[in-house]
């Protein structure tokens, strides 16, 4: 039976009040948002009367039963997350790096308070792909998930492939568009695509994995030497997040730039855009596009978990719960694209194999075999020095 909901929201920022918009296009939609809480008082698009600033005025309300937390703080969302379940709400939230930084937790609160959390809009924007792992690829078939998750720097790679606009404009344009996150370094490092895919890996395979343990490297060093060496091969550069099963019930995950060519569906992935591909035993690949980031793509997203919460639906976490999930090993090696200008930084890459090497005046690059493992020993050490890596791509399988 369909539950009637009183929502009680927090945030009305880009993706709070896009989900605002997103209601008055949707007259069918049977629930009130009874009260905004936010941060700071100022002009909005609502009249004042709509706002509240204290989060217990919504937590400590008995007749709002659904909390939409659409905050930029992820500590003060865990808070917000953690006591609306434990006071018996049902939570939609958007807010990938606390949920991916307390997944375990949030399993937890789940079971203990039998209630639903519900989190869409934290992988992919608009992108129905955490529903659609949980309910669809509930079974043994599915080998990987690869992806672009992430619509700021995806918006940044377009920008300068096609458009040839700089890294610090393109970033701008992607801030000033609302994609970007408070802390943009999240978007160029890596670490929003990190978060997500710590997510999407929980309902593809059932295993809960500590972001801190996986190889995640942005784009923040990418030099117009990598894009012409890129543009040569007829290849473009993506920052790609991947999840994918290896023997004997292990995953391997990384989130790298990716060197990739015309063959691969998330070439013509651009812009604000994201692209999953979903590969697995029978169906070979399937890929899922569309609008990673913004208002009113994310704003549909939680439209869509509200919904889902109305008819009192909730993540079963099948993967986790039947079959056992899986367990994550680092031991995969990749064949890896080092740039640099000064050759001792070769010394920290314990490579297996070197496959290719070119020296220029400048810059020079080496391209071999590492195991994950290895660059995770240096994972620090990678964001300091003056080089650029991207995975190639022949070691994987999509
Ligand atoms: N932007 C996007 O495209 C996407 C964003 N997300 C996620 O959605 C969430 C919101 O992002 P976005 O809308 O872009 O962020 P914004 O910065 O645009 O908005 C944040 C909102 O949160 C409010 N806020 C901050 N702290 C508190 C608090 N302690 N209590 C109540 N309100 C608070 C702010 O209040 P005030 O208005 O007073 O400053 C503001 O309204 C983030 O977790 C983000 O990662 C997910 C997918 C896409
Ligand atoms: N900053 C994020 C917003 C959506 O999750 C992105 O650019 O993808």
């Amino acid at each position: 039976m369909k539950k009637k909901l009183n929502i009680g929201l927090f945030g009305f920022g880009v993706v709070g009040e896009g989900l605002y918009e997103v209601l008055k296009t949707s007259p069918a939609f049977d629930a009130k948002i009874t009260k905004i809480c936010v941060k700071n008082k100022k002009p909005r698009s609502l009249s004042e009367d709509h706002f509240c600033y204290n989060a217990d005025d919504i937590l400590e309300d008995p007749e709002i039963n659904t909390v939409v937390e659409l905050i930029d703080n992820a500590d003060q969302a865990y808070e917000i997350v953690k006591k609306a379940l434990q006071k018996g709400k049902n939570v939609v939230s958007a807010n990938k790096k606390m949920l991916a930084e307390n997944l375990s937790e949030m399993l937890q609160l789940q079971r203990d308070n039998n209630v639903s959390l519900l989190y869409e809009a934290s992988a992919c924007g608009s992108i129905p792909v955490i529903r659609n792992l949980e309910e669809y690829y509930d079974n043994d078939l599915l080998l990987s998930v690869t992806g672009i998750l992430n619509g700021s720097s995806n918006y940044i790679l377009s920008k300068i492939f096609d458009h040839n606009q700089s890294y610090a404009s393109a970033l701008k344009d992607a801030q000033d568009l609302g994609f970007a996150e408070s802390n943009p370094s999240f978007d160029v490092e890596g670490y929003d695509s990190l978060f997500k895919l710590i997510i999407l890996t929980l309902h593809s395979f059932g295993t809960v994995v500590n972001p801190n343990d996986v190889l995640t490297y942005g784009i923040s060093n990418i030099s117009d030497f990598d894009i012409n060496y890129a543009r040569e091969k007829g290849q473009k550069i993506k920052l790609v997040a991947q999840v994918e099963r290896l023997e004997d019930k292990n995953i391997s995950l990384f989130v790298l730039p990716r060197l990739l060519g015309k063959d691969k569906h998330i070439y013509s992935v651009e812009d604000e855009f994201n692209g999953v591909v979903i590969k697995g035993l029978a169906y070979d690949k399937q890929f899922m596009f569309g609008k990673g980031a913004g208002a009113h793509p994310t704003g549909s997203a939680v439209l869509s978990d509200i919904t889902a919460l109305a008819h009192n639906y909730s993540y079963e976490y099948k993967k986790l719960n039947y079959s056992g999930g899986f367990t994550y090993n680092k031991d995969k090696a990749i064949e890896l694209y080092v740039r640099y200008q000064d050759k001792s930084v070769l010394d920290h890459f314990n490579f297996d194999q070197i496959n290719e090497e070119y020296r220029g005046p400048e810059n020079s690059y080496t391209i071999g075999l590492i195991k994950i493992s290895e660059l995770l020993k240096i994972q620090d050490k990678l964001r300091e020095l003056d080089i650029f890596i991207a995975i190639t791509g022949s070691t994987l399988n999509y």
